[in-house]
C-alpha cells in the first residue's frame, strides 16, 4: 500500500523534498503542493513534467499524482531589480526574435504592430536589427527623421508615427543604404537610447525586432531591458526550426529568464490567394508544433507564405492591414494567442513583474 513516508522518501530521492510544501496520501491519490525554482513559467513546466514521468515510473499508472506548483516568491533583490528597470509608461515589452536571419522576423513584428494598434492598443515598435533595419520601409516611413522634444527638463527623441504604431529604428539616423557595422557595445548603447531616451508616452506594447540570431547584443538589450516575454518566428524547415532552440535557450539562461511567449511559423505554407482552402507545405508541415510542443511553449499562429505580404511590404503598408482578408484574420488571431500567453505568463509570477494589460478590444484583460 503506498503510503506518506514511501512518497516522502521517493522525493527525498529525486532531490525535490525541500520544494514541497504539502503532501497527501489518500489511497491512490498522492496531493503534493511544491514551488518552483524560478518563477518562470517553463521552469514549473519543467517540474510538472519531470514529476509525473518520475512518479510513473515508481509507483506505476495506478497512482495519480494530483500536482499544484506555485512560483516562488521574488528576494528583495530581485524586487529591487526589476523596479530599476521599469520603464514608465511602458506596460509590455516584447521581444520579437529569430535563430536565422530571413524567416521574416521584420514582417512578423510589423503586421503585429499594426494589428494591435487596430485592436485598440497603444503600440511601439523599435527596430534593433541594426544590421538590416527594414521597419522605415515596411511602414513607410523612410526617410523621416525623429525630433527632440524636452519632457519635464529632458531632451527625447520623438518617435515616427504611422498605421497608429509609434517606432523609432537606426534607420532614421544612418541612412537607409548606409552599412551599419557596430560593434556590439556601441549598437546596445544607441538601442538603450531609443529605449529611455525617446517619448513613447503611454503604450500598452514595445514590440523590439532583434537583429536575427543569438549574440552580444541580444544578450546586452535583454538584460538591460525589462522585457516581458519573447516571441519567436521561424520557418518551417529543420535548418530554420534548429536554430529556435538555440533562440530559445538565450531566453531561458538563468541570468536572463525572459518567458517565451510562443513560436510564430512564418511561411508555414504556400497558398494561392484566390484559393485559400488549397494549402502547400513546401517547407514541411508540422515540424514547428513538434517542437513547440517539446519545448512546452504554443504555437501562436502559421502565417502563409502569400505574394501579397512580400508586396505590401516592400510598398511600406503591410499587408495585415488589408480589410477582409485572410492575413488580417491570421495575424488578429496570432495576435489574440500572443496577449492570452501574455496574461498566463501573468499568473505565473510573483505582482511585481505582472504587468497590465489596459485596453482590450475582444481580448481578456488583466490589471
Ligand atoms: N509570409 C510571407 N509571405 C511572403 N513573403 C514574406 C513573408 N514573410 C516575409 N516575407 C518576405 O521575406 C523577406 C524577408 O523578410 P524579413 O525582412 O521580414 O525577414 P527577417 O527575418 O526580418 O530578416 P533579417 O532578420 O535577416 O533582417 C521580405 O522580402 C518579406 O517581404
Amino acid at each position: 500500500m503506498l503510503t506518506k513516508a514511501k512518497v516522502q522518501e521517493f522525493l527525498k530521492e529525486i532531490e525535490v523534498d525541500d520544494l514541497v510544501n504539502n503532501l497527501q496520501v489518500m489511497g491512490n491519490d498522492v496531493y503534493i503542493d511544491m514551488t518552483a525554482h524560478s518563477p518562470a513559467m517553463h521552469e514549473k513546466k519543467k517540474l510538472e513534467v519531470a514529476m509525473k514521468q518520475a512518479f510513473a515510473s515508481e509507483f506505476g499508472e495506478d497512482v495519480v499524482l494530483k500536482l499544484k506548483i506555485v512560483s516562488p516568491e521574488p528576494t528583495e533583490v530581485q524586487q529591487n531589480q526589476i523596479k530599476g528597470k521599469q520603464i514608465p509608461g511602458i506596460q509590455n515589452i516584447i521581444a520579437v526574435a529569430s535563430g536565422k536571419g530571413g524567416v521574416g522576423k521584420s514582417t512578423v513584428a510589423a503586421n503585429l504592430a499594426v494589428t494591435l494598434a487596430k485592436m485598440g492598443f497603444k503600440v511601439g515598435l523599435l527596430d534593433a536589427d541594426i544590421y538590416g533595419p527594414s521597419v522605415p520601409t515596411m511602414l513607410d516611413t523612410e526617410g523621416s527623421k525623429p525630433l527632440s522634444v524636452e519632457v519635464d527638463g529632458r531632451n527625447l527623441m520623438q518617435p515616427i508615427e504611422n498605421y497608429g504604431v509609434k517606432m523609432l529604428s537606426i534607420g532614421y539616423f544612418s541612412g537607409a543604404n548606409q552599412a551599419v557595422v557596430w560593434r556590439g557595445p556601441m549598437a546596445s548603447k544607441a538601442l538603450n537610447q531609443m529605449i529611455r531616451d525617446a517619448h513613447w508616452g503611454e503604450l500598452d506594447f514595445l514590440l523590439i525586432d532583434l537583429p536575427p540570431g543569438t549574440g552580444d547584443i541580444h544578450l546586452s538589450i535583454i538584460q538591460e531591458v525589462p522585457v516581458t516575454g519573447a516571441v519567436i518566428v521561424s520557418t518551417p524547415q529543420h535548418v530554420a526550426l534548429a536554430d529556435v532552440r538555440k533562440g530559445i535557450a538565450m531566453f531561458q539562461m538563468e541570468s536572463i529568464n525572459i518567458p517565451v511567449l510562443g513560436l510564430i511559423e512564418n511561411m508555414a505554407y504556400f497558398t494561392p490567394e484566390e484559393l485559400p482552402e488549397n494549402k502547400y507545405y513546401i517547407f514541411g508541415k508540422q515540424g514547428a508544433q513538434y517542437l513547440a510542443e517539446d519545448l512546452g511553449i504554443p504555437v501562436l499562429g502559421e502565417i502563409p507564405l502569400i505574394q501579397s505580404i512580400r508586396e505590401a511590404g516592400d510598398v511600406g503598408r503591410p499587408a495585415a492591414m488589408q480589410e477582409g482578408s485572410i492575413i488580417e484574420e491570421i495575424y488578429k488571431t496570432t495576435a489574440q494567442k500572443m496577449i492570452e500567453s501574455l496574461v498566463e505568463r501573468n499568473k505565473n509570477l510573483p505582482p511585481t513583474e505582472a504587468v497590465k494589460i489596459t485596453t482590450m478590444a475582444g481580448c481578456s484583460t488583466r490589471k
